[in-house]
């Protein structure tokens, strides 16, 4: 304890300055004025003077008291605002505080280094009083006043520590922490209260050794894991401020949504009023310039993401540029640019192949691996019933390889038979209809066609449409005439239909292979296999072995027990057991591979057709597939293809439209107008193929892909998706599934009644003279069901409304298998008794025909509209 001054002394012990002076002068001290400094030993000699001037014996050392005990109250108030929504509460905490002072003897000292007993500290719990129950975090700091002892009392020398800290703090841990330099040790004691005890210094150095060790520890944590924790931190705070930014496009979107969230935030706002400004959102001093990547086609929603917009935003500006559009529609790469270059933005223009190239860069290298020949992979076509199937089979029965022959025979859609010579794959999938909508879908998969063509029956239309459709996709064909085993079977007939259309045969001076075949006895077959061979030969067909294996997906179906379940035909590399593969846009880990014959196998090479199992789903015919290095690109890949899917539908109307073929001539993109023709009777197909083929010019060739008679169908829908043909029917119709195709790829089909008109529409077409057109558009369909006799209205047709609606007044056509028979108008239109001006789909109307009386049951009466529609070429 310091020595103090005269007048330190009077206010310490609350007594005038003056009374003071004069009982140290009583005393015979020498301070004398109010700044003399007043010893310790003089302090004593004052209080024995005083004692003995109030009567007092001066006490001996031994009768001096050894313990003092001084006691120290202090009432606190503390505010309380926890309580969320309450108001704040005010709390009165009482502090009792017990201090002993010892005296102690010189050899007592020696023992201890710090002799102080701490016998009542103040966080003694029953002292603090609680006056209200709901005190939860309170804290109350006593500080222990180590100069107050009263004047009277002889200081005790060395206890310095006698200071005692009392905390209550609602989170701490009952771990002591130390404080070396006071050599105190911080003890949790109950609850919230620490007390500082004192340590020995064996204690405190193995404290301090501990201590030092956990800090060390922490240090060398906290230095190899900064840069992971300081990723991830950013990572945080980048996804925490995205999904404030989302938070805040939903509240923008109003509604309902907006409302909750608002509710939402209101409680956590409550409860936790103190937040770190740094999180908050901070309004950007610039404005932000976004890379935008631009696909082909975006929608919207897409861009006004990429653009940190609102896609009403974005909405609002494309009206200004004249687009409506809703946030699920797809605008195109022009217009996104435009948009995205006013707005502010950088347009990155990219192409979906880009894209994918760039991807499949990643999963494929570049191919140079060594080709080696392979084996033919055929395709037969024919009329219904001349022998496809018997064919197949015979081949299949006869040539299995004999290991396999015991195996289960299943049809997966190719298969593979062995000769003498190699190998030939057959595509299991007879017809036409089959092998265009391969080729719909760009697998142009096929490398020979077999024509079968009965000999007794000669060429039939079927047989004319497979050469067609051989010859639309540049595929070498061979003929085999069948059932040569039968007595009326006439080869040369045959040889002489088909030089008719344009096959003629290697010993009539042609370069088409005929042979002459049973596929009931089998004869002829062995050296229709060598024709295929030496046909693969000519081609010169090869395909590298080694490497990735990629190819095109024949069939696929889902199974029950197997999931989803794919053929597909290998045409490079070499496929394995676990390979992560990519088919159009599923994909999936090869779970197991097997032959046509069932057998699980664990590779298969180029023409090899296997069934696999373990993909995400069933693609379709025609899809591309291959092998990629892991599950993160196919996936990529599979959602770039299902997006691209989406606007392929698009881009297939831009392909083959009439109306741009002056401007993609002019453009020198088109060199050849290609179209499928329909008509109702073979007259008028010879008549407008010869008239439309003789509008060729020295710019561009008119070209009728495949001419027929009959009803448009799928077959020819897909034959002209896969020519890039324009559909032109003449006096016939697109049954149902030809329509929904149609509608579904965007195929421009133009139905015509007069020669004249459909030649005058190519010619202008061409010539880049399209007049205005009166264009025609169907507004409905209705099926007759009956025929009624009505004395007034003649033949009354009982119909349903099967697309669209019935108008009076609107001009009508009578269809027969799709074949117009009659164009008239409408006399009458009636619903039960009543006259209707309209009649809605699902409905049943009686239909009166003008002037025409032959209306049957089964028949089909359309009803159209005409429009003048002005043409921009
Ligand atoms: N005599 C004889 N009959 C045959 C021959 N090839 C096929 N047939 C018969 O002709 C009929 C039709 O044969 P399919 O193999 O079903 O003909 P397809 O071309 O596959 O017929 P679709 O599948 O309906 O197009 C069957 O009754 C066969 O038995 C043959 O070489 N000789």
């Amino acid at each position: 304890m310091s020595d103090k001054t005269v007048r330190q002394l009077a206010e310490v012990v609350r007594i005038p300055l003056e009374r003071l002076l004069e009982q140290l002068k009583e005393a015979g001290l020498s301070a004398s004025s109010p700044d003399d400094v007043i010893s310790e030993d003089e302090k004593m000699r004052l209080l024995s003077h005083l004692r003995k001037r109030h009567g007092k014996i001066e006490m001996s050392g031994e009768e001096s008291p050894r313990r003092v005990v001084l006691e120290r109250r202090k009432v606190i108030e503390i505010k309380q605002t926890n309580a969320p929504g309450s108001a704040p509460k005010t709390i009165q905490v009482e502090v009792r505080k017990k201090k002993t002072y010892i005296k102690r003897e010189p050899d007592e000292v020696k023992e201890t280094v710090n002799p102080i007993v701490v016998e009542s500290a103040a966080p003694n719990e029953a002292e603090i009083l609680h006056e209200q129950e709901e005190v939860s975090e309170a804290i109350v700091e006593v500080i222990a006043e180590a100069e107050q002892p009263a004047p009277e009392i002889s200081a005790p020398e060395e206890p310095q520590q006698e200071a005692i800290t009392t905390t209550v703090d609602a989170d701490v841990d009952l771990k002591p922490e130390l404080d070396i330099e006071d050599k105190f040790l911080v003890q949790p004691i109950k609850g919230d209260t620490k007390v500082k005890v004192p340590v020995k210094p064996k204690e405190l150095d193995d404290v301090k050794k501990k201590q030092d060790d956990k800090d060390r520890r922490l240090q060398e944590s906290i230095s190899r894991n900064a840069d992971r924790v300081r990723q991830q931190a950013e990572e945080k705070q980048a996804a925490a401020h995205k999904k404030k930014q989302q938070d805040e496009n939903n509240r923008g979107g109003g509604g309902r949504d907006a409302k909750k969230v608002k509710k939402k935030g209101k409680q956590p706002q409550r409860a936790a009023p103190v937040s770190d400004s740094k999180h908050q959102f901070e309004m950007p001093s610039a404005p932000i310039v976004y890379d935008v990547t631009i696909p082909e086609m975006i929608i919207v929603s897409d861009l006004a993401q990429k653009m940190n917009i609102k896609a009403a935003l974005v909405i609002k500006h494309l009206m200004k540029l004249g687009i409506m559009a809703t946030i699920n529609q797809s605008i195109d790469q022009d217009t996104a640019a435009i948009l995205v270059e006013e707005m502010g933005h950088k347009v990155i223009m990219q192409s979906d192949d880009d894209l994918e190239k760039e991807m499949l860069a990643e999963a494929q290298i570049e191919d140079v691996r060594v080709a080696l020949p392979r084996a033919p992979i055929v395709t037969i076509m024919g009329h219904v019933d001349h022998g496809k199937t018997s064919l197949l089979d015979y081949i299949r029965k006869t040539r299995v390889a004999a290991g396999e022959a015991g195996g289960i025979t299943q049809h997966i859609g190719a298969y593979q038979v062995k000769t003498d010579h190699g190998s030939v794959t057959f595509l299991d999938t007879p017809g036409h209809a089959a092998f265009t909508a391969m080729r719909a879908r760009g697998a142009d998969v096929t490398d020979v066609v077999i024509v079968v063509v009965a000999a007794d029956d000669g060429v039939m239309p079927q047989t004319k449409e497979a050469v067609e459709h051989a010859k639309a996709a540049n595929v070498p064909i061979i003929i085999a005439m069948n059932k040569m085993d039968k007595a009326d079977a006439n080869p040369d007939k045959v040889m002489q239909e088909l030089s008719v259309i344009g096959v003629l045969a290697e010993e009539w001076g042609g370069d088409v292979q005929f042979l002459k075949i049973s596929a009931k006895t089998g004869v002829g077959i062995d050296e229709l296999i060598e024709a295929l061979i030496v046909q693969t030969e000519i081609l010169e067909l090869t395909a590298p072995v080694e490497g990735v294996a990629s190819g095109i997906v024949i069939e696929s179906r889902l199974d029950k027990g197997r999931g989803a379940v794919a053929t597909v035909l290998i045409q490079k590399g070499t496929l394995e057991n676990g390979q992560m593969v990519l088919c159009g846009h599923e994909y999936g880990r090869v779970r197991a591979m097997f032959n046509e014959n069932g057998k699980p196998i664990k590779d298969a090479g180029p023409c090899v057709p296997v069934e696999i199992l373990g993909l995400s789903g069933t693609p379709n015919a025609g899809d591309e597939f291959l092998v990629v290095q892991n599950e993160r690109i196919a996936k990529d890949l599979a959602k770039h293809r299902e997006d691209r899917k989406k606007f392929t539908r698009h881009a297939a109307q831009q392909a083959s439209k009439l109306d741009e073929v002056f401007s993609r001539m002019t453009t020198g993109e088109l060199a050849s107008v290609n179209l499928v023709i329909k008509t109702d009777v073979q007259g008028s197909l010879e008549a407008l193929r010869g008239s439309l083929v003789s509008l060729s010019n020295e710019e561009v060739e008119v070209k009728v892909i495949f001419g027929g008679v009959g009803g448009i169908n799928e077959g020819d829908v897909n034959l002209a998706l896969a020519s890039g043909a324009i559909l032109i029917g003449f006096n016939v119709r697109a049954d149902a599934t030809a329509r929904r195709l149609i509608e579904e790829k965007g195929v421009d089909l133009h139905y015509y009644s007069v020669i004249y008109d459909a030649i005058d529409e190519v010619k202008k077409a061409i010539s880049g003279m399209l007049a205005p057109e009166i264009r025609e558009q169907i507004v409905g369909l209705a099926a007759v069901r009956d025929v009624f006799k009505s004395p007034k209205f003649g033949a009354i047709a009982g119909c349903m409304v099967i697309d669209g609606f019935v108008k009076r007044n609107l001009p009508i056509r009578v269809l027969r298998e799709n074949v117009v028979i009659y164009e008239g108008q409408l006399e009458s239109l009636r619903r039960f008794k009543d006259d209707a001006a309209e009649v809605k789909m699902g409905m049943e109307c009686g239909i009166g025909v003008k002037n025409y009386n032959d209306v049957r049951v089964g028949d089909q009466i359309e009803v159209f509209e005409r429009t003048e529609i002005k043409r921009v070429l």
